[in-house]
């Protein structure tokens, strides 16, 4: 099979696309965070940003209430423990219920038997419209052979130009088992139905440096996939270039500064604040595959 790429720098996907970060400041999505103690307040933080609105809530006894307040939901399941995986299986019950969309982002899911075994749990009782994970993440999902790093994709996990091809086949059959949108970040972000993939190229290797880019990624899409629905594919594909492209203005601000990765976690928070469609489209380098 022969893939071609169009690169979408100029032209967008259609002219609703054009104001996706208009439409969430618009619509202030309330979004139910259960998520990890590590990255909590950057996550809630990253949320507000962008025009979002967070609530972190992981008690068993309120999980239901706070899901059916709000209209999307993320599991994160970073710091899961005993007291947290009956409210993941709860809450993305009750979202599934109401017909709220949900998110999952499996971080570590290689690490331990119980993030591995969760995560299977939590795809038999809960659909998820999206993934968003890193590679290494991804191929244990899919029980591809992967060195576990803890939280952190394996360097030889990695997506490159020279296997890109290979790596959406099976990430859109990962699409096609899930019933979910995969969104995969890392130095070449990937995000795929069973039938199409996009290509994002912005970021930095910075990023990996301050804890927490990630989840942050995951909290922002749980937002646009509430006002995006619709064009869910295009609204992760849409967030992936802007949580890299203020990466990327963060990091040339701290190196103007001589300054280091306290920084630039300052900094990203600031550019996601400042972002909008205008400014997004002359940064984001967005690629679509077919
Ligand atoms: N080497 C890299 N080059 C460009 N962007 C990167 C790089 N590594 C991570 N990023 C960006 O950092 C963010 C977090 O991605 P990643 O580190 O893969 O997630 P996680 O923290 O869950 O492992 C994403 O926006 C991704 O595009
Ligand atoms: C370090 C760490 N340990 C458990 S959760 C967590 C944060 C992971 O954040 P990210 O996936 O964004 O790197
Ligand atoms: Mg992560």
């Amino acid at each position: 099979m022969s893939i071609k790429s169009i690169s979408l720098d100029i032209f967008f996907f259609c002219k609703e696309d054009e104001k996706m970060i208009e439409q969430v400041k618009n619509a202030k999505p309330l979004i139910h965070c259960i998520t990890n103690k590590v990255t909590m307040n950057d996550c809630a933080n990253a949320l507000l940003a962008i025009g979002g609105s967070p609530i972190m809530a992981d008690d068993e006894a309120e999980v239901e209430d706070i899901t059916s307040i709000c209209q999307g939901l993320l599991i994160n399941i970073g710091t899961l423990n005993q007291a947290t995986i009956p409210s993941m299986m709860k809450a993305g019950k009750k979202a599934n219920a109401l017909q709220h969309p949900v998110l999952l982002d499996p971080v570590g899911i290689g690490a331990s038997q119980l993030r591995y075994q969760t995560t299977q749990q939590l795809l038999k009782e809960v659909h998820f419209d999206v993934i968003r994970g890193n590679i290494s993440e991804m191929k244990v999902l899919m029980n591809i052979q992967s060195q576990s790093r803890g939280v952190d994709a394996n360097a030889s996990d990695s997506i490159t130009d020279e296997n890109l091809d290979e790596n959406i086949i099976w990430l859109q059959q990962l699409s096609s088992k899930t019933g979910a949108i995969i969104a995969v970040s890392g130095a070449i972000d990937v995000i795929v139905d069973s039938q199409n993939a996009y290509i994002v190229r912005n970021g930095c290797q910075e990023m990996s440096m301050i804890t927490g880019t990630g989840c942050m990624l995951s909290a922002i899409m749980s937002a646009f996939m509430v006002v995006h629905r619709q064009r869910l594919l295009e609204a992760c594909t849409y967030v992936s270039a802007l949580m890299g492209y203020c990466g990327e203005l963060a990091k040339n601000k701290m190196l103007v500064e001589k300054l280091g990765v306290g920084s630039l976690r300052v900094y990203l928070m600031d550019y996601l604040s400042l972002m909008n469609d205008g400014i997004l489209k002359e940064g984001m380098k967005i690629e679509k595959r077919c």
